[in-house]
């Protein structure tokens, strides 16, 4: 059934070029993209689009002929795949990991090379896509002497054929393999002349384009690396480099557009026509438009779907259409979000604070604090991978009982885990709010909560996830939150809000609250608390130390830090994957684990020493941060002082993330800006950041449509408490309509987990990493956040944290002990490329770690 027949039309049977010549268009034109599955096929689109106009129309169908999981149609078989290509005027096939020689990795591109006379159809082939069109024609696929990934060289060409008219250009590498045509047979002398000419061993490929690599031995020739190529005969041309790189110079676009007037220009020549086949799934898959009206298809049918049923009743229905409330009153210099969440109840069980603790240091991203109240009463929304259904669990209150209601949703397909995202989405859209003029609050109400990493895990490649994991733990925990308190750090303002039925109280409510909070010792003796965690922070270990004396038994704490040489080892193993060509960076981490006795059930005020909260004090005190957290929901406890942020977002679909890819540690020697910046800004770091920042990009174009990305901040450097960081900003505008607009929960499910935490590309780097580690990554390299009543949103990378699960627990150990122990984990890690070393790695991974492991020594 064509499900979007306005699509259709507008792709396919309107715009026939007779149809357009009659009224004075330009003909449509149609590209098939081929995605092997990399992280970059969505900045290609993009770039095609604006390079070629918006006019052509760009259908994305993956290399093994699998339909993207937006695309309503059905997978394409190998017949149907030739029967449907004369629809096309032209093709790309795209970059990906692995080897042009395994067919699992090209699939369908092999179909292509084999097209001769009339059903020849131009393609050009990028990277992985390049790869394979040599590897076709009679050249060889060999090893670089050093994997070339996230690197920006010149391109070495002669103006001619796809490259003609185009300046001198720099392009990003993103390859371990390359194309061997013999070029390391060719003397030096001979080199100039016959760089350009058919190969003997492949003479049916003309070479178009080179990129010399310098050999870091300076006596050995630089190596010769094949970067643009085309068949003598047939209309086919490849690529090596990656055009759509954010790094990669504009001037580049003038080669999509030769070889695309060329493709053209074919077609005209060889009479190859190109006319609407007897198929109607033909999308502008990337069109802004084609999002849009993907969504008003969905949502036409939503009353079809048996969760949209389910959720007409019971808690899915429940405290619809609120009111909210809101008192906004001064706040006092210096206030402490953590003194005020304390007098307010935070710490105990069902506790969120999303807490900007690094205000403290002017940080210019330590805007606001959140504390959620009330969170015991609050509706949870939980999801486990691998379950057929999403739980609503209203907590029982006031000696009532607890009552839950199942939503199920459909996993038939492997991407039916969106369907969770679908069930939480329309539970918002029935409590949306306005957004007013003037200054807001960064939250006024709305979800609050934590997803895991497994969570994306399960949506990206849902085999990861086993079936028998040994528990069933949430990997999503939402809890709906009505009462809050939002501290504006940097405005001075405090607002105290309620979003509730409309007969509730909440005026009296806010009235309580205000008169609390103004007449207690955090208003009137601003910081008061911080000392007693001052001067535990103060007393920091330096790493080696900290970690030396973890290994001596206390009784109380035991710690199981990762082994350096298996850590090393596992470096090696990214890097011999990195070299296959499997993945061009891998985010590698490890575990630690913290056991000690039970301690959570004591109130902290009774406690003297030792609660979550008071371990979460010491953290903030330590280590500052503009992205810290404390929650306990859904049997998690987190304590977090991220400094990264993954997404944030408001209600009218700007999107903005932050990743973060270069570390270097604060010490004597690097102490100040400059000092990192002349560390960072080498071309190891920056290709490191470099290539997240493209996949991050792909990520949101997939939500934002083609040619709605921007990256306003490119590689700068921040100023953390104990480490400097390099970050990119990358932007994204959401396509906007009354009825059907995407929103941030959108780019959330499909950006998940954080490409910082992956690697690119993320689908295999992902598998690769899960087939290292040896446990689950939990709560580390997943989100905590908002999303809030009018559609605004802040997520955190879940990182620089400790987590623990409520049911985890070790056997007693000490002298007297009965009970359980308690387990604690810190993740930790960083990207592993082919310029890292396995003991700069494992020491960066020490790094990071030590922070939390410090502060659980100190205030466990
Ligand atoms: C993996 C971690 O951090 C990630 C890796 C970084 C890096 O490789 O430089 C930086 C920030 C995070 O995205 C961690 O903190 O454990
Ligand atoms: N970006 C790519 O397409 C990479 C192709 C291939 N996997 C390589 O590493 O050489």
């Amino acid at each position: 059934m064509p499900l979007l027949e306005s699509q259709s039309a507008a792709g396919l049977s309107a715009s026939t070029p007779a149809e357009a010549a009659q009224d004075g268009r330009r003909p449509a034109r149609r590209i098939l993209f081929l995605d092997a599955y990399d992280s970059f096929t969505n900045n290609i689109v993009s770039l095609l689009k604006e390079a070629l106009g918006d006019d052509v129309l760009v259908h994305v169908l993956h290399m093994d002929l699998k339909t993207l999981h937006a695309d309503p149609g059905p997978d394409w078989t190998p017949e149907q795949f030739l029967a449907r290509l004369p629809a096309f005027d032209a093709v790309v096939c795209g970059p990906g990991p692995g080897s042009p020689l395994c067919e699992a990795d090209v699939g369908a591109f092999r179909l292509l090379w084999r097209l001769r006379d009339e059903a020849a159809v131009p393609v050009l082939g990028i990277c992985l896509g390049f790869q394979s069109l040599v590897a076709h024609f009679g050249g060889g696929i060999r090893r670089l002497r050093r994997g070339l990934h996230g690197m920006v060289r010149d391109i070495e060409h002669r103006s001619g054929d796809i490259f003609a008219g185009v300046p001198p250009f720099r392009a990003t590498l993103y390859h371990s393999l390359c194309a061997d045509v013999g070029q390391d047979d060719v003397s030096r002398d001979a080199w100039e002349t016959d760089m350009w000419l058919p190969p003997k061993g492949a003479p049916d490929l003309v070479p178009l384009a080179w990129t010399m690599e310098e050999s870091e031995d300076a006596e050995a020739e630089p190596e010769r690396i094949l970067m643009g190529v085309r068949h003598a005969r047939l209309p086919f041309w490849g690529v090596q480099y990656h055009p759509e790189s954010v790094c990669t110079d504009a001037a580049a676009q003038g080669v999509l557009k030769n070889w695309f007037s060329q493709a053209l220009k074919w077609n005209e020549v060889t009479g190859r026509r190109v006319r609407p086949v007897d198929f109607e799934h033909i999308f502008d898959s990337l069109a802004p438009a084609t999002i849009v009206e993907r969504r008003l298809a969905a949502q036409n049918h939503i009353a079809t779907q048996k969760w949209w049923r389910d959720m007409q009743s019971g808690l899915a229905a429940s405290r619809a259409a609120p009111v909210y409330t809101c008192r906004r009153i001064k706040l006092p210099d210096g206030v402490d979000a953590a003194d005020v969440a304390e007098l307010l109840g935070v710490g105990g069980v069902d506790s969120i604070m999303l807490d900007s603790s690094s205000t403290v240091n002017g940080d210019p991203l330590a805007r606001s604090s959140v504390i959620a109240l009330e969170v015991d009463q609050a509706l949870r929304f939980e999801y486990h991978v691998g379950d057929n259904w999403v739980t609503l669990r209203q907590p029982g209150a006031g000696g009532q009982q607890e009552t839950c209601q199942r939503i199920e949703i459909d996993r038939s397909d492997e991407h039916g885990a969106y369907d969770v995202w679908n069930v939480i989405s329309e539970y918002w859209q029935q409590r949306k709010i306005a957004e007013e003029d003037g200054q807001e609050p960064a939250f006024k109400g709305g979800f609050m909560g934590f997803v895991t990493y497994e969570m994306g895990l399960g949506t990206l490649t849902p085999k990861s996830v086993s079936d028998s994991r040994g528990h069933h733990r949430p990997d999503l925990c939402f809890a709906w939150i009505s009462k809050s308190l939002v501290l504006d750090h940097q405005a001075g303002v405090a607002y105290v809000q309620a979003l509730t039925v409309p007969d509730s109280d909440a005026q009296s409510w806010i009235d309580e609250i205000v008169a609390k909070l103004q007449s207690s010792r955090a208003w009137q003796q601003p910081g008061y608390g911080a000392d007693e965690y001052r001067a535990i922070a103060a007393k920091k270990q330096a790493n080696e130390a900290l970690l030396k004396s973890i290994q001596e038994p206390s009784g109380r704490l035991r710690f199981n830090t990762p082994q350096p040489n298996k850590y090393e080892d596992d470096v090696r193993q990214c890097q011999d994957a990195i070299a296959e060509g499997q993945s061009y960076e891998l985010c590698l981490t490890a575990q630690t684990k913290m056991i000690r006795p039970r301690g959570d059930d004591v109130p902290h005020h009774l406690r003297p020493h030792g609660t979550p909260w008071q371990i979460y004090r010491t953290l903030r005190a330590r280590q500052p941060a503009p992205y810290g957290s404390f929650i306990r929901l859904g049997g998690a406890t987190i304590l977090s002082s991220s400094p990264e942020r993954f997404l944030g977002h408001d209600a009218k679909g700007l999107c903005s993330m932050r990743p973060m890819k270069g570390t270097v540690r604060k010490s004597e020697a690097v102490s100040t800006l400059a000092q990192a910046e002349a560390l960072l800004h080498v071309p190891k770091e920056e290709a490191e950041n470099l290539m997240i920042v493209d996949l991050v990009r792909h990520d949101l174009y997939g939500v934002c449509g083609a040619r709605n990305v921007t990256v306003p901040d490119l590689l700068k450097v921040e100023d953390y408490s104990s480490v400097f960081q390099m970050i990119t900003v990358v932007n994204g505008q959401l396509p906007s309509s009354s009825r059907a607009a995407p929103n941030g929960l959108d780019v959330l499910a499909a950006a998940l987990p954080p490409g910082s935490m992956t690697g690119a590309p993320k689908k295999r780097s992902c598998e690769i990493l899960r087939a290292l580690e040896p446990e689950e990554r939990s709560i580390y390299s997943g989100v905590v956040g908002f999303f809030d009543a009018r559609g605004h949103g802040g997520w955190s990378v879940t990182i620089r944290t400790m987590f623990r699960w409520d049911d985890e627990e070790a056997p007693p150990e000490g002298p007297g002990e009965t009970r359980p122990r308690e387990v604690w984990r810190i993740g930790a890690g960083g990207a592993v490329t082919i310029l890292s070393t396995p003991e700069g790695e494992t020491e960066e991974m020490f790094i990071k770690l030590c922070g939390p492991l410090g502060v659980f020594k100190d205030a466990a």
